[in-house]
């Protein structure tokens, strides 16, 4: 389609941010747009500036035969304190606190805004990482996997509690799940992921971390590796946790008989990449 230079940037934009992390090859847009490679990289140079200044996200171009442009999304700053306040602001409820130091969030979990949202911040977080798939526990870790996947468009991989015939030959371990003390089974089917894949973990709750270092022992078993480990909140207490090195976006805190929860920042700022600014009030 022959456009003009306005119609071009607008639809080559929302090409783009409907194919992150995708490399789109000059000539597929010098043909879809029947206009000279130096138009389309002119156009690109202006998306560039706009995506950047506007903290969208970054716009990188690969040189060589498979080369292109490639639109990996990041959440700038003043986003992510928007986003962790009114998150601390939705979860400060008296009655979302639960028996056992859990916290309901089914509901913000349900929210496509609220998750979409949590997923872009994970995906900043790990913008610079080469990830293949996105592992979680069933169930409500889910939403929160697959709003992390479609940021980088890579597969979603779901660790179940039992096998189903459904899924064909799995993997299975037991793990020691902190928040009952009890000895739990994972069980993953074998088609789920290839050797040396590099897997970001993500879940929606952190306990004593058992969870976690369970899906840490099933990439092993699978001889896959741990790209990254990523958790909306986790609990204060329980420490010190049954793995290291994790990202939480939010810290949840039970003073002594007070009903309502604590919600502070978690460790997010720390692991946030170079472009985003420590902020001076967290
Ligand atoms: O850090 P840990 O002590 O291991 O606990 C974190 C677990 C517990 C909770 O899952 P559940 O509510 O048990 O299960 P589901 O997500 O299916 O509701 C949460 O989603 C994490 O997966």
């Amino acid at each position: 389609m022959k456009l003009k230079r306005s119609s071009r940037l607008v639809d080559m934009t929302a090409y783009l941010l409907r194919h992150p992390q995708q490399v789109i090859s000059l000539s597929y847009f010098s043909e879809r747009y029947q206009s000279a490679k130096s138009s389309i990289s002119e156009d690109l140079t202006i998306i560039k500036e706009n995506f950047e200044s506007q903290e969208i996200g970054r716009l990188q171009t690969q040189a060589g035969a498979a080369g292109g442009v490639c639109y990996m999304p990041y959440m700038g700053l003043a986003e992510v304190e928007r986003l962790l306040g009114t998150l601390r602001q939705q979860m400060t409820q008296k009655d979302r606190l639960l028996p056992g130091g859990y916290l309901y969030m089914t509901d913000l979990l349900g929210k496509p805004a609220y998750i979409n949202a949590i997923g872009r911040l994970i995906a900043s977080v790990f913008i610079d990482e080469k990830l293949d798939a996105v592992m979680t526990m069933e169930t409500k870790g889910i939403p929160l996997a697959y709003a992390v996947a479609s940021q980088r468009s890579i597969p979603v991989v779901i660790v179940r509690r039992s096998s189903k015939v459904t899924e064909g030959s799995t993997v299975s371990i037991n793990y020691i799940s902190g928040s009952s003390k009890r000895i739990q089974t994972m069980v993953l089917p074998r088609r789920s992921l290839k050797e040396h894949a590099r897997v970001l973990i993500v879940d929606d709750f952190m306990k004593a971390g058992g969870t976690m270092k369970g899906m840490t022992s099933m990439i092993q078993e699978f001889g896959a590796e741990v790209a990254g480990m990523a958790v909306l909140v986790e609990t204060k207490e329980e420490q010190p946790k049954l793995v290291d090195r994790y990202v939480s976006l939010l810290k949840l805190a039970i003073p002594d008989r007070q009903e309502t929860p604590i919600i502070e920042n978690g460790n997010v700022y720390d692991w946030l990449p170079k472009q985003h600014v420590n902020p001076t009030n967290v």
